[in-house]
């Protein structure tokens, strides 16, 4: 098993050394040689906990650290960093499953691979006997940054720079990366959108002069965003993870399929879905849900990937994304590996924003489906989830239920279905409770978290609980051109 870049420039490197460089140096994303088919061991993993299965699955990609080193990463990582032993529990609701992946450290899915990908980075420095030190570059819309930030705080030989934009996070997302601790925490808000921000730090990683400069002055670059395989793998243990629950509650039979749907961005959640479904877990279909900038639902209709349009704000910020990075990937294996059909698609994006893929290409979208909802309907899903079944939906999540709403009514399908929950609602409260009841509109952002308690009788996650107590310990803001000066700053260079 290597890694190899999805634009085909030959580079063959391992897990470790992909992990370091996190894009490739033809800004191609790496991907896995192979996927090892697990269907038939799908019966010896129903009793595994989280650590276990996440040992059984990240050792098939992660193939250059050892057991113990694997086993290290994991035990840090997945223990009481998070609020539930189950790590990744499933509530039923109605006739469905919600995966809830917002137990961690910050609240959100980022944690399920933010919380050990720090080790698996550390781990890789040494392995590799990496004498300058990382400094980790990350994009955020909301909810990477602060997973980024906690994971990687204080670690000894990183640095990490994150930038998101100044008006496109919510007001706790915005807090959470601004009162992080840590010396070697930098966090910049950008007078840009997502866009240009992830753009801005990918033409970063393609500046070989300054890569150059850097790596004089002891520093190379990388990434925490899932453009990086230390991001992605992780991901794909929950997919398992999730599966092999409903079996263990005889809510399914081992080998029914099932389906997930999944709020999506970047792309990167989905496609770990789709890379565990590679691997041999019985999955129907992917619901690929979109909110208001439904570039992705545009892609799955007709063939065509079109960012030439506004992107809006929404209250779903963490999915306001125009470039979705690991589309690339999904390219890369429904051209079955054909990285000059790749190239000229990228090309095509960066040239005039636009590319459309070929009839084999679409015919090999079979397992996907897509559907983006507009901001009114996720309002009315996340009050009517409440009134009807007394739980609370984050808006990230409400976009995918309303989504798998209407996925039913057009398919009638009555495949048992995972939907995917990626954030706390207690993260959007304002939007929730809005969503549930009026609110007086001078409550200030604790009051309506106690507010969102009360009327919900749920726990407030205990690191949102602390934010009041923080101070602001960041404070940048810059031009989205700005991006390379700020980082120097930061050094000190
Ligand atoms: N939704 C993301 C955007 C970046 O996505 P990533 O999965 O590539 O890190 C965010 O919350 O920042």
């Amino acid at each position: 098993m290597y890694f190899l870049s999805t634009r085909g420039n030959n580079e063959k490197i391992t897990a470790s050394q992909a992990i370091i460089k996190g894009l490739s140096s033809d800004r191609g994303l790496f991907v896995p040689s192979e996927f090892k088919n697990l269907k038939s061991e799908l019966k010896n993993l129903v009793n595994l906990d989280y650590k276990e299965l996440a040992y059984v699955i990240l050792k098939e990609f992660l193939t250059d650290y050892s057991e113990k080193e694997l086993k290290y990463c994991i035990n840090s990582a997945y223990d009481e960093n998070f609020d539930t032993e189950k790590i990744a529990p499933i509530s039923k609701v109605g006739d469905d499953y919600v995966l809830e992946l917002y137990h961690g450290p910050t609240c959100a899915f980022k944690d399920m691979a933010l919380t050990i990908m720090p080790y698996l980075l550390k781990t890789a420095i040494e392995k590799n006997n990496l004498k300058e030190e990382v400094v980790i570059l990350t994009a955020t819309s909301g909810d990477t940054g602060k997973a980024a930030l906690e994971g990687f705080k204080d670690v000894d030989k990183i640095k990490i720079v994150v930038f998101f934009p100044e008006n496109g996070v919510s007001n706790i997302q915005k807090l959470q990366m601004k009162t992080t601790g840590g010396d070697n925490t930098c966090v910049v808000g950008i007078k840009g959108n997502f866009d240009d921000a992830q753009t801005g730090v990918k033409n970063i990683f393609a500046d070989n002069n300054f890569n150059k400069d850097l790596k004089e002055k002891g520093y190379i670059l990388s990434s925490a965003n899932s453009i990086n395989i230390g991001r992605l793998t992780p991901q794909v243990v929950y997919y398992f993870y999730s599966y092999l629950q409903l079996v263990k509650q005889n809510e399914i039979a081992l080998g029914d399929e099932i389906n997930f749907v999944v709020p999506t961005g970047n792309f990167g959640n989905i496609l770990a879905g789709y890379y565990a479904k590679q691997m041999g877990l019985p999955v129907n279909k992917f619901i690929c849900a979109s909110n208001d900038n439904n570039v992705l639902y545009d892609f799955f209709e007709t063939g065509i990937y079109n960012k030439n349009r506004e992107l809006k704000l929404t209250t779903s910020p963490s999915m306001d994304i125009l470039i979705s990075s690991n589309l690339e990937r999904l390219l890369f294996e429904i051209s079955n590996r054909d990285s000059k059909k790749v190239n000229s698609l990228l090309n095509d994006l960066n040239e005039k924003g636009v590319y459309e893929i070929d009839y084999d290409m679409r015919k090999n979208l079979s397992s996907f489906y897509a559907g983006y909802s507009k901001e009114d309907v996720v309002s009315k899903t996340i009050k009517e989830v409440f009134d009807k079944f007394g739980y609370l939906l984050d808006t990230h999540t409400a976009v995918a239920y309303s989504c798998y709403e209407k996925y039913v009514e057009d398919t009638k399908d009555d495949t048992k279905t995972v939907i995917v929950s990626t954030a706390s609602p207690y993260k959007f409260s304002k939007d929730v409770i809005n969503s549930i009841q009026s609110i007086d509109c001078n409550l200030d952002d604790f009051e309506i978290i106690n507010k969102l308690s009360d009327l919900s009788k749920t726990k407030i996650p205990g690191p949102i609980e602390k934010l009041k107590e923080l101070e602001i310990r960041h404070n940048i803001t810059c031009e989205k051109d700005e991006l390379k000066s700020e980082i120097l700053k930061f050094l000190g260079k």
